[in-house]
């Protein structure tokens, strides 16, 4: 009875998660879903989590399909890492790691642009400098990254959002100091990067084909 009432409410937090997506406020359905599940009973976020990977498995959007090769995150050196010339440092990061770079651009982002990016912290008290020094005129570098796992991994390659918190090993951690100045962007979830890849990028842009060495860093065996 009780579990049955606890999987209610995370397929309830799931179908709410595909309605955000489906009217573009991705990043926030993750979120409400592990509050729902949180609120539910600690510890069944691992079962939420493999709840919301069964139900992404099989949607195939143009962050490809979750958890397999094909998977896609989009990732964007913000003007601070740009202005610091940390690009070369920061792509060589996810190429090394072994990932497949599909897309890559400068773009000088519009106030509308980095507003709709960053819709879901439009509450917060910092938002209003976020979207300044998204917008400073100073260009970002907007790329899409594929590969199994990339939106996981490349989280970690980007360290946790303060960089006091961030391991010295990413890149927060080795190269920034304050929350405000944090010099990259990862998508956090599948949701996240079909919605920010679908913002940055038209289809068209990214490109399709296989890294020489692809088979030696994806194979599983
Ligand atoms: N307390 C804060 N003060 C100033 N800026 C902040 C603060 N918290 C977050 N930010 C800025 O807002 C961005 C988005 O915050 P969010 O909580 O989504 O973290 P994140 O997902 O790690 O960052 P991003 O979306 O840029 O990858 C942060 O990367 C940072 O630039």
């Amino acid at each position: 009875m009780f579990a049955n009432s606890v999987r209610q409410g995370l397929r309830a937090a799931s179908r709410q998660s595909v309605r955000a997506f489906a009217s573009a406020a991705p990043r926030a359905a993750p979120r409400t879903g592990f509050v729902v599940a949180g609120a539910a009973v600690a510890g069944l976020a691992a079962f939420y989590a493999t709840n919301e990977v069964k139900l992404d498995a099989a949607k195939k959007t143009i962050a490809g399909t979750y958890k397999t090769d094909s998977e896609r995150s989009f990732v964007m050196i913000k003007p601070d890492g740009v202005s610091r010339q940390l690009v070369g440092k920061i792509v060589s990061r996810f190429e090394e790691r072994g990932y497949k770079l599909v897309a890559i651009k400068t773009v000088t982002p519009s106030e509308d642009l980095a507003k709709e990016h960053y819709s879901d912290l439009a509450a917060r008290p910092f938002y209003p400098g976020l979207v300044k020094y998204i917008t400073s005129g100073t260009p970002v570098v907007a790329m899409v990254w594929e590969g199994k796992d990339v939106i996981k991994q490349g989280r970690r390659i980007v360290g946790a959002t303060n960089p006091l918190d961030a391991d010295p090993g990413s890149v927060r951690g080795q190269y920034a100091v304050s929350v405000g100045r944090n010099l990259i962007h990862a998508s956090d979830s599948f949701e996240a990067a079909t919605k920010e890849i679908g913002l940055w990028f038209q289809q068209g842009e990214l490109s399709d084909y296989e890294p020489v060495a692809w088979p030696w860093v994806m194979a599983d065996n």
